[in-house]
Formats: C-alpha cells, structure tokens, sequence
C-alpha cells in the first residue's frame, strides 16, 4: 500500500460509525421539526388560531364517549410522557435504543402522541364560561399567550436543546462525551420550581371561552402535571440530593412568593 493510501484509508468500522453519527443528527435534527410543529400546532388547537381542527371542532360525538375517547387520548400521552422519562426505563431501552438518539425518540414519540390526540380529540361544545367584557377577554388571550412564552422562555433557561435531544446528537457527532446532568437554578427557576409546567397550565386554563371539552383538557392535564412533578422531583432527589432537598425548602412549586407549595 502507498503513504498515500495509508493516509486516506478509512477502516469500515470508522466509517461505519460516521455514517452512524451523520444519520443520528439528521434523525435528532427531523424529531425536533416535528416537536416543533406540534408545539405550534398545541398553541393553535387550545387557542382556536390558524390550524384546520381546534380543541372545539370536529365530528360532534355523544358526550359519553368524547369523555372517554378524550381521556384515552390524554392517558396514551400521559403514560408514554411519564414512563418513558424514568431512569430505570431509559436504562431498560437504551439497551435496543442508541444512547445518543434516546432523547430525541422520547421527544419524537411524545410528538406523535399529541398529534393522535389533536386527529382524534372529540369536542364537547356546551359552554361553561364566556367572557362578555371585550377588554377582559383580550386580557385572557393575552394571557395565554404569556403562559407560552413562559413555557418556551423557560426551556431555554434550562437547556432547550439538551431538553429536545439536539444537544446529545450534535454532542455524539463531534465526539463530545454527555456531560452529567447539573443541577440548576436560572432566573425563573429562582421563583418557582416548575416554570414550564406554570406556564402550560396558565396557558390551558386562561380561556375567554370555555367550552366543555376544553375544560376536560386543562383539567386533566393539570391533574397530570401535579404527578409528573411529584415523578420528576423524586428523581431530582436521587439524583441531586441535599441540593435539590434545600431548593424544595427556599422556592416554591408553581405560585410564586409562596413557600413551597
Ligand atoms: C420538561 S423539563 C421541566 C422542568 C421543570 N419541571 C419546569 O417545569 O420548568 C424536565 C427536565 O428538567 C430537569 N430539571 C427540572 N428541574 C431542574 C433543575 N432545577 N436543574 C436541573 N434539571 C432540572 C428534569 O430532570 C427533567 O429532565
């Protein structure tokens, strides 16, 4: 073999694995297009904007079984969102899933799920509260909007590209080793614990209109939300200790200024 040959060549298992970490960033890259679209989608769904099918639309079904379509819909998501978010699963499925695409296939499948739920979701019109004040139901728009802006400002604070995969594939890609995760407190997080779960319930239930099936939507959500917090803080306690035992004592769940709860 020539110097030049030598120079040049690649063994297969090197290009094996680039090809590995090229494919990997595309599929994390295309799982984060789709969160995003369904991240737009939900705003429009929940607040009657832009999309074909809201949270009020669609083929009208008896009342019985939007309830318990709504709720099957509403646990798939929650199911797959809370089970799959666990370390113990995680150590369980990156044994057939690569480590580095884990993230973005939670991300990808929590998308999906919310898609089948937005396709599926049977509206229940009845009126359980409309807003006469014009200023007053501008208020509530507004408001919502601002629950959302809460929810992506927030994401940012604490690491929007490691929280939707991108990071790890990226990071996978130039051979950067996961760093572990840190325990942190930005801006927001310095008045209540969950930012992000405060600003989606502000944004589900800030509605000038309410109709019956919005109002099974911002119920049950906010209902999961108190379990997925009561999950995810246990596992901050495992993973954080003291750290995070001491941030439960000084800031508050989601109601700023108001101790801990
Ligand atoms: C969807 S985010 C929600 C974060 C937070 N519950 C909120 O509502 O803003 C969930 C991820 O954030 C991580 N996380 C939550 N609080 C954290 C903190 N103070 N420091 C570092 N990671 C945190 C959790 O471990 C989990 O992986």
């Amino acid at each position: 073999m020539s110097q030049i040959d030598q120079v040049h060549s690649i063994s297969p298992a090197v290009a094996g694995s680039r090809i590995f970490k090229v494919v990997a960033l595309l599929y994390g890259i295309a799982a984060y297009l789709v969160f995003f679209v369904t991240i737009l989608y939900a705003i429009g769904f929940l607040m009657g904007l832009v999309v074909p099918k809201t949270i009020d639309t669609g083929t009208a079904t008896p009342p019985v079984e939007a309830v318990i379509v709504n709720l099957l819909l509403m646990s798939l998501f929650a199911i797959q969102h809370s089970v799959m978010a666990r370390q113990s699963f995680k150590a369980w499925w990156t044994q057939f899933v690569p480590k580095p695409v884990e993230r973005s296939t939670y991300v990808l499948l929590a998308s999906l799920s919310l898609l089948l739920l937005f396709w599926q979701w049977r509206p229940m019109p009845a009126v359980i509260w409309e807003v006469q004040d014009p200023d007053l139901a501008v208020m509530l728009v507004t408001l919502s909007f601002a629950g959302w802006v809460l929810v992506f400002t927030s994401t940012y604070m604490i690491n929007h590209f490691e929280l939707f995969g991108l990071h790890q594939v990226t990071n996978h890609l130039i051979g950067k080793e996961a760093a572990p995760a840190r325990f942190k407190t930005p801006l927001l997080y310095n008045f209540v614990r969950h930012p992000i779960y405060l600003g989606f319930i502000i944004a589900f239930w800030a509605a000038p209109v309410m109709t019956a099936g919005h109002l099974q939507f911002a119920a049950v959500t906010t209902l999961y939300i108190f379990v997925g917090i009561a999950l995810e803080e246990r596992d901050l306690i495992a993973l954080f200790g003291d750290d995070y035992r001491q941030y439960k004592q000084r800031v508050s769940m989601l109601i700023p200024w108001r101790r801990s709860v």
